[in-house]
């Protein structure tokens, strides 16, 4: 069976995991079957236990966006039979985050004239040397940073710290910047094609079921 591969992008706390976890439920009140496959996968890799403990702050030395790059491919790398397992499976299989947020956040910590160029290495390296599958759509869920910020607070306890916000969270300007970044990659349709959800109405967020149902659409 060939799957069709969703992926839901965005900034932290942007309503990534909800909107995942709907539309799976939504798509299978259709008669159709799907599945959430969420990368990091902190407990099921050993590139997810490093990344924990990079988001943690516990690894003993810092890590260079390419450092980071690596570990984020390995981890989907590592990944490769679970993810082959959910494909054959499954008519969709809904990623909660996949090879763009690599993309969109080691970009955001370089300059901004190596930007490009870090898109272009990274989406070689996941989709090249590690032939893992180009997405058929990434949404871009779009989310204002002081709701993302409201967001990241209720979110669960997570695996791999007790901190309200993990590195990457703390750091408002990496958030701004990955937020242009993914504007700049939906525009340009880097590895594919994108769409575009807001999840704000009048600035307040939307009802979770509606974000869903406008993404299931997309796929109809
Ligand atoms: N549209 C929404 N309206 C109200 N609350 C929401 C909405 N979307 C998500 N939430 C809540 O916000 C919190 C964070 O949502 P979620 O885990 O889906 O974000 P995320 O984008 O996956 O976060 P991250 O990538 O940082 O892990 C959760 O408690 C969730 O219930
Ligand atoms: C998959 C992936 C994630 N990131 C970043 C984005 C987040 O700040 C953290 C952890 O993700 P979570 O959704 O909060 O669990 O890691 C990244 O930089 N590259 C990736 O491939």
């Amino acid at each position: 069976m060939m799957s069709f591969l969703l992926a839901i992008e965005g900034a932290d706390g942007a309503g990534k995991a909800t909107a995942s976890a709907l539309v799976v439920e939504q798509l299978r009140a259709t008669g159709r079957t799907a599945e959430v496959v969420s990368f990091p996968r902190y407990t099921e890799t050993v590139g997810g236990w490093a990344l924990g403990a990079m988001l943690a702050g516990t690894l003993p030395r810092g890590t260079s966006p390419r450092a980071a790059a690596v570990l984020y491919a390995l981890d989907r790398m590592e990944s490769r039979d679970h993810l082959l397992a959910t494909m054959a499976a499954n008519d969709v299989v809904v990623f909660d985050r996949y090879i763009a947020s690599n993309m969109a956040y080691q970009a955001a910590q370089v300059a901004a004239d190596e930007a490009d160029a870090m898109m272009a290495w990274i989406a070689d390296l996941e989709t090249g040397s590690f032939a893992l599958p180009r997405p058929d759509l990434s949404v871009y869920l779009d989310t204002p940073a002081a709701i993302a910020r409201g967001l990241i607070l209720k979110k669960r306890k997570r695996s791999y710290t007790d901190d309200a916000f993990d590195a990457y969270e703390a750091d408002t300007g990496l958030q701004d910047r990955v937020r242009t970044n993914y504007a700049a990659m939906a525009k340009a349709g880097l590895l594919g094609q994108w769409a575009t959800v807001s999840t704000v109405s009048d600035g307040a967020s939307r009802l979770p079921a509606e974000i869903a149902a406008e993404i299931v659409a997309l796929l109809d």
